[in-house]
């Protein structure tokens, strides 16, 4: 029984400002009220005073595998619904965007040490062997009745064992899930060599929420590549520039330029401001935005130079339409808007694919509209009209009023460097 959520939100206000004994929760500008607070609990946050709402906006809609997908993006970054719709139109005028599913598969890779290497080696001769993998197979999957383990590889670093499981999760983005099949096999895995240890469940080998080479070589979640061509006359018309002018543009920055920077993964304009503006709409964990954000933008021309043939390939798109906050009302009501709300019951996996082709075309969209609006001279220009109009509202230098938890005593070294001189890197930073 749970009593009144709202009111324990309210109680929970008032002894935090009591605490803090600087501003006052109470009458802030933080909203509590009207929220579904059962669906948070146990599940999606503790120590609740509220909830943060986020602007939501709809780019396209945008053709995806011959059907028209709204492409709900919640963000604070003025221009990118803009921008995305433009690449949508773009794309639509060409027929749309076509993707393939290339690989399912989320992981974890847990750090187990032995007394030796030679154990070590003998534990991964085990886990690689026919029977090995049998046993351990099926100990994994004991656990769900969606985790369907799909392989283990497995590296030693001296008699330190790492072992990276992949499976399959249904429509559930799985980290969960697989963190308990992972345990599960670790235990029959301990029965065949009881001097290992098994250091951390996760041992930074899975690669979740860190950027990693893994990931982008081995694929983690879903992996999506998506194609499109768009006519010349339309690269005219909607996005302002040629088509050998994107062409070139995107070898020398999203190749090129990628290149010299030592980017893993980075091959693209802007991936990440799509994909995690869907994240955040749709309930996905967003931290994970960090390798599902791997993208690799092509272009280059086509029908004898006339037209774009544009591609992205996104090998780690990690999302579910079931658990995590995907249960969250407002969150539900977006996966439905798109027709991958919950459970596939025919084919589980399948609503959590869609989203994953869903999530790379509308990346692709935004790739288009940038690198054209880069092309053509006009991101800044854009973005003052999008990103900074507000002229009425300047935002003040200096905060007149603590915050929070803000201490009134700046320390000495800030109060001493303030300056009327420009320093250096002013410029870039304004
Ligand atoms: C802003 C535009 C689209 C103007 O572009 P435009 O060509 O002047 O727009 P337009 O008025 O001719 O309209 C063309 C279409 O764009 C869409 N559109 C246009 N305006 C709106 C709007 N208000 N609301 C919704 N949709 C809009 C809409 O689809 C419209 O078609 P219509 O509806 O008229 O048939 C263009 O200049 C642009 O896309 N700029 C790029 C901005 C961008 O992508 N910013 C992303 C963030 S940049 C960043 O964070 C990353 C970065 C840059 O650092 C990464 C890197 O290193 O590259
Ligand atoms: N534990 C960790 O290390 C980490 C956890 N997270 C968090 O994990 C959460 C997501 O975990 P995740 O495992 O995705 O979700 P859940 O923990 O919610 O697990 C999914 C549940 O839904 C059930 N289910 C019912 N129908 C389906 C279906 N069609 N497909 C898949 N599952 C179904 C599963 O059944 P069954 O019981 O049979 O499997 C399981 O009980 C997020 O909150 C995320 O932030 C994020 C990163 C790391």
């Amino acid at each position: 029984m749970l009593g009144n959520l709202e009111r324990a939100v309210s109680i929970r206000r008032a002894l935090i400002s009591r605490a803090s004994n600087t501003k006052t929760l109470e009458g802030s500008l933080i909203p509590m009220v009207g929220y579904d607070y059962s669906r948070v609990m146990g599940a999606c946050c503790e120590n609740v005073i509220g909830y943060m709402p986020l602007p939501l906006g709809i780019a396209g809609p945008l053709k995806v595998d011959n059907v028209m997908f709204p492409i709900p993006m919640a963000t604070a970054e003025g221009t990118l619904v803009a921008s995305t719709s433009r690449g949508c139109k773009a794309l639509n005028a060409g027929g749309g965007v076509t993707t393939v599913l290339t690989y399912d598969g989320m992981t974890r890779g847990p750090a187990i040490d032995f007394p030796s290497i030679v154990l070590a080696a003998e534990a991964k001769a085990y886990i690689e062997s026919e029977s090995g993998y049998k046993t351990i197979k099926e100990a994994f999957e004991s656990t769900s009745r969606f985790a369907k383990l799909q392989h283990i590889k497995c590296a030693m670093a001296g008699r330190t064992l790492f072992v990276r499981f992949a499976t399959r999760t249904g429509d559930a983005m799985g980290m969960n899930m697989i963190s308990k099949a992972t345990e599960k096999a670790l235990e029959v895995l301990g029965n065949q060599f009881p001097s290992m240890v098994v250091l951390a469940l996760s041992g930074n080998y899975c690669t979740d929420k860190k950027p990693a080479a893994i990931n982008w070589i081995e694929g983690r979640g879903k992996s999506i590549v998506a194609e499109a061509v768009v006519p010349g006359k339309v690269v005219k018309s909607v996005l302002k520039t040629t088509v050998a002018a994107l062409c070139n543009l995107n070898t020398k920055k999203n190749l090129v330029g990628s290149a010299m920077a030592g980017s893993v993964g980075g091959f693209n304009a802007h991936a990440a401001n799509i994909l995690t503006a869907i994240f955040l709409a749709t309930g996905q964990d967003p931290a994970q935005n960090v390798e599902s954000s791997n993208c690799m933008t092509l272009m280059e021309p086509t029908n004898n130079g006339e037209d774009l043939l544009m591609t992205v390939t996104m090998p780690c798109i990690e999302v579910g339409t079931v658990g995590g906050g995907t249960i969250l009302a407002p969150q539900q009501a977006v996966l439905e808007m798109l027709g991958v709300k919950g459970a596939n019951y025919d084919t589980p996996g399948a609503n959590a694919q869609q989203l994953a082709r869903i999530i790379a075309s509308a990346v692709m969209a935004g790739e288009l509209s940038l690198i054209s609006a880069l092309a053509a001279g006009h991101l800044v220009r854009a973005h003052l009209a999008h990103n900074r109009s507000q002229l009425n509202t300047p935002i003040p230098s200096r905060p007149q009023t603590p915050g929070l938890g803000v201490s009134t005593n700046r320390p000495a070294v800030e109060q001493s460097s303030a300056s009327s001189q420009p320093q250096n890197g002013d410029a870039v930073k304004s």
